[in-house]
C-alpha cells in the first residue's frame, strides 16, 4: 500500500484560533497547567493501547511496558513528552487536533467576557487539553504513530499556534506519541530539573503510570539513563488514609478534565460478594455539556486496574450523571463490551451500590456544609430533580435532597427542603403546597397564592422544566402528600375562620345569578364555571384536573409538536371581586358575553397559558375600558 506522505497546510477551525488566543491570556497566570494536560493525555492513551490490546496482542508490538517520558533540552530550549501509548493516525491527528469536537463552541466563546478572572474559570470548564501547549511555546510539534501500524505510517504535526498547522507523514520506529514545545523567549523557568519534578509530582504523582525522567551526571548532563519520578500507583488502590486531600483532588482533575477542584467525594473499596472499589466525584460546577445527551467523561470503568472505558453511562443513572470518577471491579471480565454491561447482574451490583454512595454523599453534605450544597444544588439541582422519575426505589432518599424556592421568602433561590417546609405547617396541614410555573415570577405571582398568603400557609414555587415531571413521580414526602395550589379542589381544612366563610356566603349569594350566565357565555370553552375559595384581589382564575398538565406546559409541548388533548378548564370566579359585582349588574347580553370572554382570557394569560385569539382580548378589553 502506498502511504500519502505530503505535507499539507491546514487552517485551524475558526473557533480554536480564537480559543488559543483567549486561553493564552487568561491561563497565563497558571501556565504549568500544559504539563497536566500533556502528561493526562499520554496516559490516557496508554488506557486506551493497554484495554486494546486485550483483544490484540498484537497492537504491543513486542513492548509492553506502557509509560511517559518528560524531558528538556537547554540548547534547544525545548521541553518533550512522550508516551508509547496508541498513538495517532493522519486521519486521527487531523480530526483530534487543530479542531475542537465540543458541541456548543461558539456559545462557549460568546460567554467569555474579556475579565481574566472569569474567562479561567469558563475556559477550565471547557477543558483545555492539548492546546495549552501555546501557552509556553511558541511552536509545538507533535509526531506520532498509531499502535499496529507501519512505522512508515508516523504522522508530524507542527504549528506556531497562530491559524495554521502542517501535517506531514513521516517514519517513526515507536508507537505513540512525543510532543515537543519549542518555549516562548521569556519560558526558560520549565528547563528545570526542578521545576519539572515538581510539576509532575504536583500535578500527576496519583497516574498509574511511570511518568520517567533521564538521570543526570553531576555536571547536569542527562544520560541514557531514566528514573520514575512520581508514584505510578493507581491513586484509588491506596489506602484512604495514605492520601492526602491534595492528591484527590489533582486525580479529580485528571479523570474529569476538569481544572477546578471537586466539591467533594467518596472512596470506597467493598468486599463480599462483589468486589470493586469506586472513588466518585462531585464536582463543583455544571461542565460545559452537562446537557448535551452526548457529553463525554463520565465514570471511568476499569477491570482489575486495566482501563475498560469512558463515560460507561451503565454505572451511573442519568440523574446522576454530573458524577466523576473511577470503579474498579474484580469480578468482571477483562473482555466485556458496552453491550455486556448492558444487561450484567455485577454491573447492576456496583451501580446501585454507586448510587447510595452518592446519595450518602449529598446528604452528608447537606447536613454538614448547607453553603456548599447550595453550590452543588445551583450547578446539578435540575438534573437530581429527575432522580424520582427514573429512581423510584430511592425516591425517599432523593427527595430529602430537592430544595425549593417557596412563598415562605419569595426569593428565586432554590433553597427550601421538604423537611423545612413540614418544619412550618400549620396545625392541621398535611399537605406540601406547590405551584408550578414557566417562571419564579409567574409562580411568585400566580392568583392561585392568594388564599395562602392570606392563611399565612406556605408554598412551593417551581419553576424549572423539570418541576412538572419531578411532582409527577413524587407524590408525597415523609407521609404528607404534595399537591398543586392549582389543580383539582382546594380543602384548606379549618384554616377559614367562621366569620370569613359567612361573608364568602353573602357575597356569593349577591351575584348567585352570575354563574350560569358566565357558563352560558362561555359555553364549550369552559368545564365548569365556580365561585372561588382560592382570591382575594383577582376575580377569576382557572383550576386543571389534578391529572392535567399546567397550561405553559402544555403549550411548551404542543410548540414541540406533540398532539394533546384539549384541556376545558375550571373557571373560578371571586364573587367579593369589584368586576364580578359589576358584571353582576350588567344587563347588556352582548358586553355581559364580552366580560365573561375578558375574566376567561386573563385568568388563561395568569396561569402561563396563551390565548387562542389575542386580537380579540385586546379588542374587547379596549372596548370595556372606553365604554365599560
Ligand atoms: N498523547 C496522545 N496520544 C494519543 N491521542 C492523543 C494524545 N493527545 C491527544 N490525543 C487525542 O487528541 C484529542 C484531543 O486532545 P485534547 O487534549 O485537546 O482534548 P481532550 O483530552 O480530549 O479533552 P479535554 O479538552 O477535556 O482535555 C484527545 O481526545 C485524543 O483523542
Amino acid at each position: 500500500m502506498s502511504v500519502d506522505t505530503h505535507k499539507e497546510t491546514r487552517q485551524f477551525q475558526t473557533e480554536v484560533s480564537q480559543l488559543l488566543h483567549l486561553m493564552i491570556n487568561a491561563l497565563y497566570s497558571n501556565k504549568e497547567i500544559f504539563l497536566r494536560e500533556l502528561i493526562s493525555n499520554a496516559a490516557d492513551a496508554c488506557d486506551k493501547l493497554r484495554f486494546e490490546a486485550l483483544s490484540d496482542d498484537a497492537l504491543m508490538e513486542g513492548e509492553g511496558e506502557l509509560g511517559i517520558q518528560v524531558e528538556y533540552d537547554k540548547d534547544t530550549r525545548t521541553v518533550t513528552v512522550r508516551d508509547n501509548g496508541i498513538g495517532m493516525s493522519r486521519d486521527d491527528v487531523i480530526n483530534n487536533i487543530g479542531t475542537i469536537a465540543h458541541s456548543g463552541t461558539r456559545e462557549f466563546l460568546s460567554r467569555l467576557t474579556g475579565d481574566q478572572k472569569k474567562d479561567a474559570h469558563l475556559i477550565g470548564q471547557f477543558g483545555v487539553g492539548f492546546y495549552s501547549s501555546f501557552i509556553v511555546a511558541d511552536r509545538v510539534t507533535l509526531t506520532t504513530r498509531r499502535a499496529g501500524m507501519g512505522a512508515e505510517h508516523g504522522v508530524r504535526w507542527e504549528s506556531d499556534g497562530s491559524g495554521e498547522f502542517t501535517v506531514e507523514t513521516v517514519e517513526k520506529a515507536g508507537r505513540g506519541t512525543e510532543v515537543v514545545l519549542h518555549l516562548k523567549k521569556d519560558e526558560d523557568e520549565f528547563l528545570d530539573e526542578f521545576r519539572l519534578r515538581h510539576i509532575i509530582t504536583r500535578y500527576s504523582d496519583h497516574i498509574p503510570l511511570p511518568i520517567a525522567m533521564r538521570k543526570r551526571d553531576d555536571d547536569g548532563k542527562a544520560l541514557d539513563e531514566w528514573e520514575t519520578v512520581n508514584r505510578a500507583s493507581a491513586l484509588w488502590t491506596r489506602s484512604k488514609s495514605d492520601i492526602s486531600d491534595e492528591e484527590y483532588k489533582e486525580f479529580y482533575k485528571h479523570v474529569a478534565h476538569d481544572f477546578e477542584e471537586p466539591l467533594t467525594w467518596t472512596h470506597n473499596r467493598v468486599e463480599g460478594r462483589q468486589e470493586y472499589t469506586s472513588l466518585l466525584y462531585i464536582p463543583k460546577r455544571a461542565p460545559f455539556d452537562l446537557w448535551d445527551r452526548d457529553r463525554r467523561h463520565g465514570i471511568k470503568l476499569y477491570v482489575q486496574r486495566v482501563f475498560i472505558m469512558d463515560d460507561a453511562e451503565q454505572l451511573m443513572p442519568t440523574y446522576l450523571r454530573f458524577v466523576r470518577g473511577v470503579v474498579d471491579s474484580n469480578d468482571l471480565p477483562l473482555n466485556i463490551s458496552r453491550e455486556i454491561l448492558q444487561n450484567n447482574r455485577l454491573i447492576d451490583g456496583v451501580r446501585s451500590g454507586s448510587v447510595k454512595k452518592v446519595l450518602g454523599l449529598l446528604e452528608d453534605l447537606a447536613k454538614k456544609d448547607p453553603e456548599e450544597y447550595q453550590t452543588f444544588w445551583d450547578a446539578f439541582g435540575r438534573v437530581l430533580k429527575e432522580g424520582p422519575a427514573e429512581d423510584y426505589a430511592n425516591r425517599e432518599q432523593i427527595g430529602r435532597l430537592l430544595r425549593f424556592a417557596s412563598t415562605h421568602t419569595g426569593e428565586a433561590t432554590q433553597n427550601v427542603s421538604l423537611a423545612d417546609y413540614i418544619g412550618r405547617m400549620k396545625e392541621g396541614q398535611d399537605t406540601i403546597y406547590y405551584i408550578t410555573a414557566d417562571s419564579h415570577t409567574a409562580a411568585l405571582h400566580s392568583p392561585h397564592l392568594e388564599v395562602f398568603r392570606k392563611r399565612g400557609i406556605e408554598v412551593l414555587l417551581l419553576s424549572d422544566r423539570v418541576d412538572e415531571w419531578l411532582v409527577s413521580h413524587l407524590h408525597e414526602f415523609e407521609g404528607k402528600s404534595l399537591k398543586s395550589v392549582a389543580k383539582g379542589d382546594l380543602d384548606l381544612g379549618d384554616t377559614e375562620t367562621e366569620e370569613e366563610k359567612k361573608a364568602q356566603q353573602e357575597a356569593e349569594e349577591q351575584v348567585k345569578d352570575l354563574l350560569p350566565r358566565i357558563q352560558e357565555a362561555l359555553g364549550e370553552r369552559v368545564k365548569e364555571v365556580k365561585f372561588s375559595h382560592r382570591l382575594t384581589d383577582s376575580p377569576a382564575c382557572i383550576v386543571l384536573s389534578e391529572d392535567e398538565m399546567a397550561l405553559y406546559m402544555q403549550q411548551l409541548l404542543k410548540q414541540a409538536g406533540q398532539n394533546l388533548p384539549d384541556t376545558k378548564p375550571v373557571l373560578e370566579v371571586n364573587p367579593t371581586h369589584r368586576l364580578i359585582q359589576r358584571m353582576g349588574e350588567e344587563t347588556d347580553e352582548a358586553r355581559f358575553k364580552d366580560w365573561s370572554s375578558l375574566l376567561l382570557d386573563q385568568a388563561v394569560l395568569a396561569e402561563g397559558g396563551q390565548l387562542e385569539d389575542p386580537a380579540g382580548f385586546v379588542k374587547r378589553l379596549n372596548t370595556l375600558i372606553t365604554h365599560g
